[in-house]
């Protein structure tokens, strides 16, 4: 059963008393879709790894980040290996940091599958094939037996969502999911995510730094920056009205990018397309 997802005060600190994060809340309904956005160093990423139990060493996280009734914060590790993958799943920039390279890629979806759904023989080749199949990998006969660095960085990826979604998560954290693809293959895998959260009826905590990227996939978001959430809510509001000064120059950066574009695309129009010697026809 899908669950919701409660963080109230969370604060991560190092164990030298630093301050990352600090006071941040977040509510999440079953199916709802949350942006997290700022710039670099605002603590997305450590916000994410808190919601899985999976701080870096030298970090601690207190108050609290309720997943339907489990509470993970202060959670013994085996409870935390219970709902990791099971419950809530991740999706980071580097499909490679989810992969064993050593590993032949069908294997490795039969990771989960087995831990968490105890699927093994006929099954298990099944639901293997199931996964590559939903994540579009062409061939996959052939590519389920391939090791990971036998595969583009898109395929790669769609391997780690194949295996995050396997085993059907309330909840999944996508890190950047796109930001180290070629731009080319972005928009499928943005896509592809897309349409797997809403075919499952999952939650979506989307990290990036992107308003762009963010504002095509979810519905409200919570703005990061030194730590501190300095505004939060519907996703078209942030962007039409942004109340905070970082938060209307997120905005403004975004539309600057988009106005050169467009001031582009207007300015090809005009001239026409070029023949083949670069010159306007
Ligand atoms: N293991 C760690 N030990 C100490 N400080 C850390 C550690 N990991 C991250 N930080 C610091 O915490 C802050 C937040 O980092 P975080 O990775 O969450 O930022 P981010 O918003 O995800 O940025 P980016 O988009 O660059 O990944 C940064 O100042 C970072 O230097």
């Amino acid at each position: 059963m899908a669950a919701d997802l409660q963080v109230r005060g969370l604060r991560i600190v190092t164990d030298t008393g630093a301050e990352l994060v600090r006071g941040v809340d977040l509510d999440l309904a079953p199916g709802e879709r949350l942006g997290l956005i700022g710039e670099s160093g605002s603590g997305k990423t450590l916000t994410g790894l808190a919601l899985l139990g999976l701080l870096p060493p030298g970090l601690r996280a207190s108050g609290s980040i309720r997943l339907g009734d489990t509470e993970i914060v202060g959670a013994p590790e085996r409870r935390l290996q219970r709902v990791r993958g099971a419950r809530i799943a991740a999706v980071f920039q580097d499909p490679s940091s989810a992969l064993d390279p050593l590993m032949r890629v069908g294997r490795q979806i039969a990771g989960p599958l087995r831990r968490h759904r105890g699927l093994q023989g006929a099954a298990l080749r099944r639901a293997v094939r199931d996964a590559a199949h939903e994540v579009r990998l062409p061939d996959p006969e052939s590519l389920l037996e391939r090791f990971p660095y036998e595969l583009s960085g898109g395929q790669r990826q769609r391997v780690a969502i194949a295996m995050a979604l396997a085993c059907r998560p309330d909840v999944l954290l996508a890190d950047e999911p796109t930001t180290a693809l070629d731009v080319t293959v972005q928009a499928t895998v943005l896509e592809l995510l897309d349409e797997s959260v809403r075919r499952h009826g999952m939650s979506l905590v989307f990290v990036s730094h992107d308003l762009a990227v963010v504002a095509g996939i979810v519905d409200q978001a919570v703005v990061l920056r030194r730590g501190e959430a300095v505004e939060s809510g519907d996703m078209q509001r942030l962007v039409a009205a942004p109340a905070h000064e970082y938060t209307r120059g997120l905005v403004s950066a975004a539309r600057l990018l988009e106005s050169a574009l467009d001031r582009l695309s207007a300015g090809g129009a005009e001239q026409g397309p070029a023949g083949e010697d670069g010159e306007p026809r």
